[in-house]
């Protein structure tokens, strides 16, 4: 690691936006002609960030303004001190003029930084995003460049669109790095099933989102069951609520195989006691200490974990799919929350994808195996039915043992049509028509020896989704991949003869992908047979572009996308790396390096 990056913030402290007004500093006319604008610019933009934007714990964003325009150095020097006890985490600097250069940028190598220029003509803001521009790519500091379309006048105080699109999608992605940092990945057990992603890399975590890695053998999970080392109070309340609310199906196992009631009984018990335990273990639990478990009641700060389950866990005990549907959704026994980030199968590469689709979207993330290509020509041959509309090109079977959360469902509305909400957004009556919508088969015992449930359902088509997965390749290192596109229904005969081909206890999503007619995205069968991996996360709406940002502050190239060329924003050095963006993309990661 180059520089360690742990920060001073207080763990659960969350990062600010600090905003730089830069002016120049010239006094006896021109600097005391531009204080007012400047300040009212970084006050706007304040306030515009604190409307737009929330936490994924839902808390507004808190922004703090330098105390003074920053017309050099000294100031400069002020305004970090003041976003260092602040606890900053992203910065713009805003201004309506001419100012100086590398005078007055923001050099902290860790902080995303953009620099909004003001398109007027009575003084040239754009000449100073230039000039501090090209300081910063000299430096070796990348910044964004935000600089609205069409000239304004002095004192205009309205943000332009396309500005505003710029901000937010900066501020999105900056806030999700430094959120990020300084928080852990929990590995829960080890590698499953030779999936590489459950190989958890420590390098990656630590050089490239300056997070920790931390490992917990399985076995504390049953340490914690045996030993009752969890809140009683709160396993009663869940399991009646799972009496209520989680219907369970029929058991499709053999008969002499299946479980008996009793043992079935136990089971939901002992499922139930793993979602509470495994979400201990992630942000600790103060009710432990007052039961004498005070290490325990610490848990390990984590913001994402994964659950390695198969194989030695599930060959012998119920399976993690209880545990992750519910904590990866936005519900359970204690009402509505912020879903946590549980990578099924320990993967923690997919688990990265998904902790950048919650923090970019603030919504749950569904985990799934990217399963199979059904041809038209395929589904035509089984089913005697011709795909049409969106699907006509064929789509993708998304299906995992049923961990995946409840808010897949598509049971969740925006303006009518079928979406997965921030937690603020949900209400008591659509987290209950998630529950409804799935049913908790016993587990298939052939995979899961040791029994448990796996949720079931079929998720809403017609929401616009985001797929995404980061791959760790040697000699190169991490990359990103994302496909937009939408969920599909299908008419119900052909979705039960295609769904019921394969697990039926497992909760399905057919998805297509949106076509660009090149490369990767040249027709479905290439989305799949270029995905890297055998999973993929999948967040609610189209979030490619703030993916893309995001990525770049990281310096992860994307190595596949289909997003548009208008909506790629990235630091203003890419452009030097040359004109066609992927290649430009991968040589600006490289020459930069990690962040961390
Ligand atoms: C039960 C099986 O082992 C599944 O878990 C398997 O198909 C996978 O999910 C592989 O990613
Ligand atoms: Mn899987």
């Amino acid at each position: 690691m180059k520089n360690p990056p742990y920060q001073r913030r207080l763990v659960g402290a969350k990062p600010k936006i600090g905003v730089r007004p830069v002016i120049d500093g010239r006094l006896g006319g021109i600097r005391e002609s531009l204080e007012e604008t400047t300040m009212a610019m970084a006050q706007q933009v304040a306030l515009f960030f604190h409307e737009n934007l929330r936490h994924a714990d839902g808390t507004a964003v808190e922004c703090i303004i330098a105390d003074s325009c920053i017309g050099g150095v000294a100031e400069a020097a002020m305004a970090a001190d003041k976003f260092e006890r602040e606890g900053v985490g992203v910065s713009l600097t805003v201004t309506p003029c001419w100012c100086y250069g590398t005078e007055t940028i923001d050099m902290n190598p860790h902080t995303p930084k953009a620099i909004w220029g003001f398109n007027g003509t009575e003084r040239p803001g754009a000449v100073y995003l230039a000039a501090a521009l090209a300081g910063h790519n000299q430096k070796g500091l990348p910044a964004f460049g935000i600089y609205g379309k069409d000239v304004k006048d002095t004192g205009d105080t309205t943000i332009p669109e396309d500005v505003q699109v710029k901000l937010l999608r900066f501020a999105k992605a900056g806030l999700a790095v430094a959120s990020m940092r300084g928080k852990s990945y929990l590995s829960i057990g080890s590698v499953s099933m030779g999936i590489a992603g459950s190989i958890v890399d420590a390098g990656f975590f630590e050089s490239f989102l300056g997070m920790r890695t931390e490992y917990v053998d399985s076995m504390e999970v049953l340490r914690r069951i045996e030993q009752g080392i969890f809140d009683q109070d709160e396993f009663e309340k869940a399991i009646s609520w799972i009496k209520e609310n989680c219907q369970e199906g029929t058991d499709f196992n053999p008969g002499d195989k299946q479980k008996s009631r009793n043992q079935k009984d136990s089971d939901w018990g002992f499922v139930a006691k793993m979602t509470i335990i495994i979400r201990d273990l992630m942000i600790g639990n103060p009710q432990l200490k007052a039961m004498g478990y005070g290490e325990e009641a610490l848990g390990h700060n984590a913001i994402a974990s994964g659950f390695q389950g198969q194989r030695q866990w599930t060959d012998f005990l119920p399976n993690g799919d209880f545990s992750e549907a519910i904590l990866n959704s936005s519900f359970d026994w204690n009402g509505i929350r912020q879903p946590f980030v549980v990578a099924t199968e320990n993967d923690s590469l997919n688990g990265v994808s998904m902790l950048f689709g919650h923090l970019l979207s603030n919504t749950a993330q569904i985990f799934a195996d990217v399963r199979t290509y059904w041809s038209p020509e395929a589904v035509e041959r089984v089913t005697g039915y011709k795909l049409e509309g969106v699907a006509k090109d064929g789509f993708l079977h998304l299906i995992n043992s049923g961990s995946c959360t409840l808010d897949g469902t598509g049971q969740q509305h925006q303006e009518g049509k079928p979406a997965m909400k921030p937690f603020w957004e949900i209400s008591e009556r659509e987290a209950q028509e998630c529950l409804a919508a799935t049913t908790w088969y016993p587990a298939t015992l052939e995979y899961f020896r040791g029994g448990g449930y796996s949720s079931q359902f079929l998720t809403k088509g017609g929401m616009p989704v985001t797929m995404s997965r980061v791959n760790l390749i040697k000699g190169l290192g991490p990359v990103l991949q994302i496909a937009e596109g939408w969920t599909i229904d299908l008419p119900e005969e052909v979705n039960n003869t295609l769904d019921q081909r394969t697990d039926k206890t497992w909760p399905t999503t057919w998805f297509v992908p949106r076509l660009t007619g090149r490369g990767a995205f040249r027709d479905t069968y290439a989305v799949m047979a270029n995905w890297g991996s055998n999973h993929g996360s999948i967040s609610y709406g189209h979030i490619g572009a703030d993916l893309i940002t995001l990525a770049s502050m990281l310096r992860i190239p994307v190595c596949m996308h289909n997003i548009t060329e208008e909506n790629i924003f990235r630091p203003s050095a890419w452009a030097a790396f040359g004109m066609e963006a992927e290649g430009a993309d991968y040589r600006a990661c490289q020459s930069y390096g990690t962040l961390y």
